[in-house]
């Protein structure tokens, strides 16, 4: 069985807090908005699409409890809700399209019943839910075709991923780590490297445990060891997810991608990233108009409880970072596999 992060019954949340995995299985549940909110700012859900969808739920349930006077109230409420879900994690562009599109959908409701307006919600975060998991499947088998195109035609790969990007960061499958799975299912994947994702280690708790689960043969190195490990191990490709992509490519992902990228163009590895269509942010020329986050010192000088760094020291801890759409051999999408100067041609079909 696939691990899932989040579950929602007959309008109870309840997300997976991915704090304390590997250690503790536990579920949590979100009565609403403000629950969501501090779930996504704390990371106890995480991934771009998982925050999307945990975020329109959290509305979704709290929309069932409340009363609304008249459509103009319900509209101003709701609007004010996603758009403070959006301010919870700036840098993924999921959540914001997710509530730009719940928004024109409460606008374009006729009638102010709010037993239809929570249908309505919910048949749309159902849809996304199902086109998570179908993209990503989409993008596996896509992606899997690519990385194959680098080896001989009954050749085994060796892929090193980064960060989280499996089916606890979406609503299943994976979108890199999805391409992992369908290479191992083809049975061409020798071996996939995962980093540690320092400062907070979603490789080493999340990926890793994954791999682990799904049996799919896996070494753990920590993020300082990438040039060592392409030197060694013959690496045929990388493959990352993105939060956000901008129309001429450049990505924003975990940090830390960005020098997996100058490192993988030194030896001559492909570079891919995986994500869906949606995460391109076409209203954006490149990536330096993308906010990127900055998280507490505590996520660097703390593992758990327990401080690791000299007190005192003062740190940077920006939690994504940008690599130029130059050291990227393509992105992968549920669409299709697209060079950074192939993306900048699908513009046009945005939202066909
Ligand atoms: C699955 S999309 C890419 C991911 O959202 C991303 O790189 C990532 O894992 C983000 O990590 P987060 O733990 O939410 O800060």
């Amino acid at each position: 069985m696939t691990l899932k992060s989040i579950k929602y019954e007959s309008g109870k949340l309840e997300i997976l807090n991915q704090l304390l995995l590997p250690a503790h299985s536990q579920y949590i549940e979100v009565k609403g908005v403000e629950d969501g909110w501090r779930a996504i700012h704390k990371m106890q859900v995480r991934g771009a699409p998982a925050i999307a969808i945990v975020g329109c739920l959290s509305l979704a349930v709290e929309i069932q409890s409340e009363v609304f006077t008249n459509k103009k109230t319900l509209r101003q409420e709701v609007e004010g809700k996603l758009n403070y879900l959006v301010s919870a994690r700036p840098t993924a562009v999921n959540m914001k399209l997710a509530a730009d599109e719940l928004i024109s959908l409460v606008n374009s409701l006729d009638k102010d019943e709010k037993v239809r307006l929570v249908g309505v919600f919910l048949k749309s975060i159902e849809a996304m839910l199902e086109k998570d998991i179908a993209d990503n499947r989409a993008i596996g088998d896509a992606g899997a075709k690519a990385v194959l195109s680098h080896c001989s035609v009954d050749g085994l790969v060796r892929v090193l991923t980064h960060c989280n990007t499996g089916s606890l960061a979406t609503a299943g499958y994976g979108t890199a780590l999805g391409v992992v799975r369908s290479l191992h299912s083809a049975n061409r994947l020798e071996h996939v490297y995962c980093t540690e994702t320092r400062p907070y280690n979603q490789g080493a708790r999340l990926t890793a445990y994954e791999l682990v689960h799904e049996k799919i043969p896996a070494t753990l190195i920590c993020d300082s060891m990438v040039s060592a490990l392409m030197r060694a191990r013959n690496i045929t490709a990388v493959i990352v997810g993105a939060d956000r992509v901008a129309a001429n490519g450049d990505t924003a992902n975990k940090i830390g991608t960005y020098q997996i990228a100058v490192v993988a163009k030194y030896h001559g590895v492909p570079f891919y990233v995986a994500a869906p269509f949606t995460s391109i942010d076409f209203a954006i020329p490149s990536g330096e108009h993308i906010v990127i986050e900055e998280r507490p010192e505590k996520e660097m000088t703390h593992v758990g409880d327990m401080r690791i760094a000299t007190p005192g020291i003062s740190c940077w801890n920006p939690a994504f970072d940008i690599t130029p759409s130059r050291l990227i051999t393509a992105i992968i999408t549920e669409r299709g596999v697209f060079t950074p100067e192939e993306l900048k041609q699908q513009k046009n079909c945005v939202g066909s």
